[in-house]
């Protein structure tokens, strides 16, 4: 776990002192979008026009901001269209790597051993952490965003007159709601999960946790009266709490001690969760291997054993009847 610093690697774990012990996460650094026309999108430079296999996708497997982009690669028909690499689920001195292992895709662009050399080849003198998704221009050589909301905003519709499915998870007129939800679950839920296991001190830990079980408890009253978050139908503000809801119970409420209840508990969230999960293409986006190892290995100063749980056992494949709502 590190970052760089004028394009020189360091092995630092996050800095939390200053802030009372409490996790702040950093701005992505690399905002630029692909558009339908190569014109600038909402931030960034122009360049950047959607074409087939001109960009490359590296996610984690085990990353709940990269899976949002491996979801809308699935449900928009991308695969053929943005090739990907995996990047192995440790994360460790160097960061995340390339290193051989099951499920690893190593790096056909530049033939990174880390991910930190895509950063510094788009970026010599970058600062700042190595983060995943990133979205490569094999065009230009650089990387076009390392921002997951951005990511699968440009894969919901820029990519549609070049082979994409149809499919809109932002209709216009929910977009409003949809930002306003995805505020509020961002804070509390999607960076909820790591503001309080990050926390380093019993009073960060507890406002955290507070306000992220507050949030569930919010949504699960939601839930009870319609399918999904805006509604009746799928939209970018349920993929984005999907990616956190299905890692909850396998690995937050143990190693990021989000322990006041399971997923499993809330009736609503859990049917809701396996609704979102039977979705076609959605369970082959879903490695619980890859998770449970990242998090449980990578964090040596939460877990110093690396020991990864066996449990729990759960099935997202059960009825979950939801359709009458
Ligand atoms: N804002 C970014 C956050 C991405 C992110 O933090 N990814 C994590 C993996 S789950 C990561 O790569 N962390 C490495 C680090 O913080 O050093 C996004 O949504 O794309």
């Amino acid at each position: 776990m590190g970052l760089l610093v004028d394009g020189q690697w360091q092995d630092k774990w996050y800095e939390t002192e200053a802030n009372g012990g409490r996790f702040e996460r950093e701005d992505a650094g690399f905002r630029n979008w692909v558009t339908v026309d190569g014109r600038a999108g909402p931030t960034g430079i122009e360049g950047f026009k959607a074409e087939p296999d001109r960009y490359h996708l590296y996610v984690s497997l085990a990353c709940p901001w990269a899976h949002r982009a491996l979801i809308y690669r699935k449900l928009k028909g991308l695969e053929d269209l943005i090739p990907i690499s995996v990047v192995n689920p440790y994360m460790g001195e160097h960061g995340w790597t390339f290193a051989d292992g099951a499920g690893v895709v190593a790096d056909p662009v530049i033939h990174a051993d880390y991910a930190y050399e895509l950063y510094t080849k788009a970026k010599p003198d970058y600062t700042g952490r190595v983060t995943v998704p990133i979205l490569w221009d094999k065009k230009t050589n650089t990387i076009v965003s390392n921002e997951s909301s951005e990511i699968i905003r440009m894969f919901n519709s820029a990519f549609d007159d070049v082979g994409a499915v149809s499919g809109n998870f932002v209709p216009a007129e929910l977009l409003q709601e949809i930002d306003d939800i995805n505020t509020f679950v961002y804070s509390t839920i999607n960076n909820g999960v790591y503001k309080t296991g990050f926390s380093t001190t019993q009073e960060a830990y507890e406002e955290a946790v507070i306000e992220l079980f507050a949030a569930l408890d919010t949504l699960e009253a939601r839930l009870a009266q319609q399918r999904y978050l805006t509604g009746s139908t799928i939209t970018e503000a349920d993929w984005r709490l999907f990616t956190t809801l299905v890692r909850f119970d396998a690995v937050y409420v143990g190693h990021f001690k989000c322990n006041l209840h399971r997923i499993v508990d809330y009736p609503n969230l859990w049917g809701y969760l396996r609704d979102l999960y039977q979705v076609p293409g959605i369970a082959e986006t879903v490695n619980m291997t890859h998770i449970k190892q990242h998090y449980y290995t990578s964090h040596a100063n939460i877990n110093p054993t690396r020991i990864i749980p066996v449990g729990p056992a759960i099935d997202f494949t059960t009825a979950h009847n939801r359709e009458q709502l």
